[in-house]
């Protein structure tokens, strides 16, 4: 039954079925995780973007709130070969348009070919061609969303595992996943949760032994406050970043950070320290890179399939980021020991 359309650049139209009513637009990327689809679709790294899983069948394991990376849903529709009834409650609950019955191996082609793309979807009973190639129409380009943080981020500073025997984690979050805040606390460190924009006085407030940049949505260059503290820290305080956190403290060290083809998201991409010659896998979930790392930073990591920076450091700085995802969640645990360096740099 056709009573879905996916709008593409082109003007090209595929044909699809509602799972979850409405009209929606965004940047249209896929994943290839075979596993983790609760954790995906609650990542705040998706927002303003529309995610297509490569692997065929999603919700075979129901959905479930432990899991979550975060309150709600992120991404602004989704797209399936196949949606398990769960799923689609779940994105009918939280008024996400979603659509299966489609070819995602044709998106997942496409993407590929041709980069990551602006998308429109109409879905449900009343929707047109029309109306999906509208909703192509509006959609901004990613770096248009100059303001993405104030979706994501905590509005006030919040504190997690008050009194704990670890060091003091100032936390900017720029739309961070819940299991990095997890890892922290799993190891005993008092994280203090800011707002993306947080000041100057608000991170000496709390008086950190390391201040971490989260993931996060969007151009990097966008987050330009977090830059700012960044910029004001290094040298007094041990630095670390995750995702966007690498991206950020790159373009605030004198580096530059550049747009992907179509980026790496999934579950199983290949890391190599360039120091042990070691290879991890790790989870990935994103479309921006440090195409610069500055002369500040050193790459210690790249990407096996196309050598992007995974890992940049300063040793005398105290410095540590990763362009993927160590807490994983879903995916590989080969990487969690970066938590563990980065306790190891605050207590120094
Ligand atoms: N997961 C993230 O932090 C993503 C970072 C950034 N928004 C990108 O797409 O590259």
């Amino acid at each position: 039954m056709t009573d879905a359309y996916v709008a593409i650049e082109g003007e090209r139209v595929i044909e699809a079925r509602s799972r979850s009513p409405g009209t929606t637009r965004g940047e249209l990327v896929f994943t290839t995780a075979y596993t983790g689809y609760e954790e995906s679709l609650t990542d705040p790294s998706y927002e303003e973007q529309l995610l297509t899983f490569s692997y065929p069948l999603i919700g075979n394991y129901g959905v479930r709130e432990e899991r979550f990376e975060s309150d709600r849903i992120h991404p602004r529709g989704v797209l399936a070969r196949e949606m398990t009834d769960d799923v689609a409650e779940w994105l009918q609950e939280e008024e996400v348009p979603g659509v299966d019955h489609l070819d995602t191996r044709e998106i997942v082609t496409e993407i590929r070919d041709e980069g990551a793309m602006k998308c429109g979807i109409a879905a449900g009973p009343d929707a047109t061609e029309e109306d999906a190639i509208e909703q192509l129409h509006q959609c901004k380009h990613m770096s248009e969303h100059t303001d993405i943080g104030s979706q994501v981020s905590v509005r006030d500073a919040t504190v997690h595992n008050e009194g704990g025997s670890g060091p003091d984690v100032a936390l900017v979050d720029c739309g961070a996943k819940g299991s990095i805040i997890e890892s922290l606390i799993e190891r005993d460190a008092v994280v203090h949760q800011l707002p993306y924009d947080a000041t100057e006085a608000e991170v000496e407030a709390v008086d950190p032994d390391v201040l971490f940049i989260s993931n996060g949505p969007g151009d990097p260059e966008n987050f330009e406050q977090a830059g700012e503290i960044v910029e004001e820290f290094v040298g007094e305080l041990p630095l670390a970043g995750i995702c966007l956190g690498q991206q950020v403290v790159a373009n605030a060290l004198g580096g530059r950070t550049e747009k992907m083809e179509f980026g790496h998201r999934g579950v199983n991409q290949p890391v190599r320290d360039l120091r042990t010659d070691q290879v991890v896998m790790t989870t990935q979930n994103h479309g921006y890179t440090v195409a610069d790392p500055g002369d500040k930073l050193e790459v210690t990591q790249r990407n096996v399939n196309d050598d992007t920076p995974e890992g940049l450091d300063n040793e005398d700085l105290g410095i540590i980021t990763r362009q993927y995802h160590p807490e994983a969640n879903p995916g590989p645990h080969d990487s969690l020991s970066f938590f563990d360096d980065v306790i190891e740099l605050a207590e120094e």
